[in-house]
Formats: structure tokens, C-alpha cells, sequence
């Protein structure tokens, strides 16, 4: 299209040129980046634009409803929009977010009724969005293509996920799965919590235990997927899927964003859903808790990304509590179906393969979800305190200091969680708690060749590093070290 606009436009040229380059290679992500700083250009020099910030990237219909008789009017600046907005529109239909890029090409329309290219692009985003709702699309593609399809486990802290990968695992015996954990706190304990893949048929287990993977190990993730994907490449054989366990903290939003913000990963995976494990007892309160300034609830977060809802700990509450909770749930988000369980025992068909991840749904509540400069904080006062030590623990007095610890602490120690070593027992002993909620039991057998190490985590506010760690110690029987 010719550009004879009488404001320079050589910068939102220039983006736009580079968008449509980086959409022709395939790399999407970095062509949103692109298109959306051609729109916030191509706002900074045009006047009516100028007047309503923001508006071409998240509002482009009411943009063009307000200026269409406003004495500020868009001119010949028109035609160059709707091209723009017919780029971002190109992009988005690539990445599945067919939706938006209908608002996009219907608000080009308005603009610019005759343009050629918007109407061809509009045909094809009408002819992909009837495949979507009879589900051809997707199959046909994932299918052509061999995605991977990837699953993102969450929820809150202690709800359930470990849990409900274990069943999943045992479930889908034969299946080959590759599994991404990822734990808050200074020592990892899950991986001796997962049934091992060799007993249940999962490919490989990659364990990232040095930060949350939705902000500090973002790039651990990517090279984690991109390890799994180089793996089954080089076996030959196909992966049935990847299951993603983030931490209890984790906004599940980043870790969605990585399947549509690396190229490769987006090219050989896709997001079959998000599931979120909800603990019955305990989640109102988090979702409740007041966070400070500019920092986001995860427990909120962890509901409104959901594409599937599992309600676990169903034991733990009464009808008139699964009701409220129910209600506030649904407040959050009204359209994930939701599964109720004890010991996250679901049928599998429920919540793998279910093509749950919708584009469009999180563009809706969440516009900025393909920008990549998002800033994502986390609760600072929430950390952890770990204990590594050898030695032999004497039940009892474990019992006595666990139990009068949560009892006095355990609004502020949200989860405990150890593999630890006790006198007179050859097991390893699995201890659990949530808040005051708390249980342990021998697992299975120490391997011969591993020592004795007890290993204990707690996470929570306020935590005394010294006074966790002196009261562990005085369970000892035999203490070893500093
Ligand atoms: N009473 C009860 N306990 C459950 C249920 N489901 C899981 N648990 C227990 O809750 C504890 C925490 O479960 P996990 O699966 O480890 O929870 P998680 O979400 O992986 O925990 P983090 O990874 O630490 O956030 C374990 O002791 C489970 O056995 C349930 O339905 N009812």
C-alpha cells in the first residue's frame, strides 16, 4: 500500500515492515512486539490517536466508533491503520488468537471498507474460526505439525499437584510423558515425592529448584522444553505430552506466555491446558490475604488463568464450605469447568488432551498477555527456610515440636514438607503440613548407598531461621554437624 500521510511515518513503517518480515519466519512473538510498538508509534504521531492512549492496541472498535465523527479525525491517516491493525491481525491468527484478530480486521474494516488485504484476511479468520468450533483446526494442525501438547499444573501451596501428577502418571501407564518440576524454597524435596518415571513410564524428569519458573528460571524453562524436545528427536520415539508442576507460588501467566514467546517451542508445542488444584480448607484465605502494591495474588492468578478447576481436599471441608468456596471461585472465573476430589483422584480424560488453552479467552481478560516486558513481582514476605542435616531424629520429639510449632505458627508457615531420617526405621519418613494440618509416614527404603540426610523445608511469613533450625535439632538423637 502507498503511504502518503502528511505526518511522518517512516518509524511505524519501518516496525510494521519488520513485524510483517519476522511473522513471515515464523518468529510471532517477536512480531506482536513489533506491531505493537508500530501502533504506539503511529499513536505518538497522529493526533486523534494521540488524544486516546492506548486505545489502538486494546480497544481498536471503540477507537474508530469515537473518531468516526470526532471533529479530530483520522484523514488519510486511516487507510495506514487499518493496514496496521490487518498486520496484527495476520499475527494473531498464526498464534490461534482468531478472535482478536477479527475485532482487529472488523475495526480495519470500518476504516478502510474497500482494502483488499483486510477483507482477504477476514475471510480466512471467518473460515479458521468455523474449523475451531467443529475442531478440525486444531487436531488438523497439532496433528500435521506433531505438537507436543503441554500441560501447566498449579495451584496453591500443599493443594494437591504432586499429588494429582503422581495419579496422572499412574493412570496413564505406557504413555510417555516428560515432566518439568519446579519448587519454591532453598532445598528441593519433590523429586523424592514423584513416583519415579521408571516405574510409571514418564520419558524424564527435570527438576529447577533455583527460583520460581515464572520469573527467575523463565530461561531454565525454555531450555528445559527445548532439552525435552531435542530428546525426543534424537530417540525417535513420540512424547505423549509434557506436564509442567510450577510452585505453589507460581503466576501461571509467564509460564503460559513461554509457549507463544519462543519460536521453536512454539513451533513443536502446544498449551493444552492450564489446570489449577484448589485445597478446599485453606484457599479462601489465601485468596483473601491482602498483598502489598503492585504485587499480584498467585491464588487469584492460579484461578483465572484455569482451563480446568480441580477442587481437592474435599474431605476436609463441609457442604456449606465447598458451596461458599464454590461461589467465590466462580467469581474469579466463570467459565473453567470445575472438579471436585479427594487426593486429586480425576479421571485423567478430564483434565489431559482436553485442548482447554484458548488464546482468545486470556486475551480478553488479559491484554498485555503477549507483551514481554512484563512485570511480575512476587509476595516478598513469603520465603523459605530449609533444613539439610544428617542424622537420626527421634519420633517423638519430633512429633511434640511439629505439633506445637504449627500449632502456634501455622497461619504464618503456609507448607512443611521433609524426608527425613527416623531412629529404629529403615524408611524414609515423608512429612507433610499445610498450615496446622500436618501428617508423616515411612515411604520407601533408603538406598543403601545414599546417607542418612534429613531434609525439612518450610515456607511461609515471618519465618525465625534460627529458631526453626535449634528446634529441629533437638529431635536428634544423633546430631551431626554445625
Ligand atoms: N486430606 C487430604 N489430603 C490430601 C488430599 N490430596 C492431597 N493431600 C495431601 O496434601 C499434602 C500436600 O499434597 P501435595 O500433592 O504434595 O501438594 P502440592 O500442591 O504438590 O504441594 P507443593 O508442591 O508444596 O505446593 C500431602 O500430604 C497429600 O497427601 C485430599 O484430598 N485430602
Amino acid at each position: 500500500m502507498a503511504l502518503s500521510c502528511a505526518v511522518s511515518c517512516d518509524e511505524w513503517r519501518e516496525k510494521q515492515a519488520a513485524a510483517v518480515n519476522a511473522c513471515e519466519e515464523a518468529r510471532y512473538f517477536e512480531a506482536v512486539q513489533l506491531i505493537n510498538s508500530a501502533l504506539e508509534a503511529f499513536e505518538a504521531q497522529v493526533p486523534a490517536a494521540k488524544d486516546r492512549p492506548g486505545q489502538l492496541l486494546t480497544e481498536p472498535q471503540r477507537f474508530v466508533e469515537e473518531t468516526k465523527n470526532s471533529s479530530n479525525s483520522l484523514g488519510e491517516a486511516a487507510e495506514h491503520l487499518a493496514d496496521l491493525w490487518a498486520t496484527r491481525a495476520d499475527i494473531l491468527m498464526n498464534l490461534g488468537g482468531l478472535k482478536r484478530a477479527s475485532t482487529e480486521l472488523a475495526a480495519a474494516l470500518e476504516l478502510a471498507p474497500e482494502a483488499k488485504r483486510v477483507k482477504e484476511l477476514q475471510a480466512e479468520c471467518k473460515k479458521l474460526e468455523k474449523y475451531q468450533e467443529e475442531g478440525i483446526a486444531e487436531d488438523a494442525l497439532a496433528a500435521s505439525q506433531s505438537k507436543v501438547p503441554a500441560h501447566i499444573l498449579t495451584g496453591f501451596l500443599g493443594s494437591g499437584k504432586t499429588t494429582l501428577l503422581n495419579h496422572i502418571l499412574r493412570e496413564t501407564h505406557g504413555k510417555r510423558f516428560a515432566v518439568i518440576e519446579n519448587e519454591f524454597g532453598e532445598i528441593g524435596i519433590d523429586d523424592k515425592l514423584i513416583a519415579r518415571r521408571e516405574d510409571l513410564g514418564a520419558e524424564q524428569i527435570i527438576e529447577m529448584n533455583n527460583g520460581c519458573i515464572c520469573c527467575t528460571v523463565r530461561g531454565d524453562l525454555i531450555q528445559g522444553l527445548r532439552s525435552i524436545l531435542k530428546k525426543t528427536a534424537l530417540d525417535g520415539n513420540k512424547l505423549d505430552g509434557v506436564i509442567i508442576e510450577t510452585t505453589g507460588l507460581a503466576d501461571p501467566a509467564p509460564v503460559a506466555q513461554t509457549f507463544f514467546a519462543d519460536d521453536l517451542i512454539q513451533a513443536r508445542m502446544t498449551l493444552d491446558g492450564i489446570i489449577t488444584v484448589v485445597d478446599a480448607k485453606h484457599c479462601l484465605q489465601h485468596l483473601r490475604e491482602e498483598k502489598p502494591e503492585g504485587v499480584e495474588n498467585e491464588a487469584v492468578e492460579q484461578l483465572a488463568f484455569a482451563d480446568r478447576i480441580i477442587v481437592n481436599k474435599t474431605d476436609l471441608v463441609d457442604a456449606a464450605e465447598l458451596e461458599g468456596l464454590t461461589y467465590e471461585v466462580r467469581k474469579i472465573n466463570a467459565v473453567a469447568p470445575m472438579i471436585y476430589t479427594q487426593n486429586s483422584k480425576v479421571a485423567v480424560d478430564e483434565i489431559i488432551g482436553i485442548r482447554g488453552f484458548s488464546l482468545d479467552r486470556v486475551l480478553e481478560s488479559d491484554t498485555e498477555f503477549l507483551k514481554d516486558d512484563q512485570d511480575h513481582q512476587h509476595d516478598q514476605s513469603v520465603s523459605s527456610v530449609g533444613i539439610e542435616c544428617p542424622g537420626e531424629c527421634d519420633q517423638e520429639k519430633l512429633n511434640i515440636w511439629i505439633a506445637t510449632l504449627l500449632r502456634e505458627r501455622g497461619v504464618d508457615i503456609f507448607r512443611t514438607k521433609g524426608v527425613l531420617a527416623v531412629k529404629g526405621c529403615n524408611q524414609r519418613f515423608v512429612f507433610q503440613g499445610i498450615h496446622m494440618i500436618f501428617g508423616g509416614q515411612p515411604q520407601d527404603d533408603w538406598p543403601e548407598e545414599e546417607e542418612r540426610v534429613n531434609r525439612l523445608i518450610f515456607i511461609g511469613r515471618n519465618l525465625d531461621r534460627e529458631e526453626l533450625q535449634r528446634g529441629f535439632r533437638s529431635t536428634l538423637v544423633t546430631y551431626i554437624g554445625p
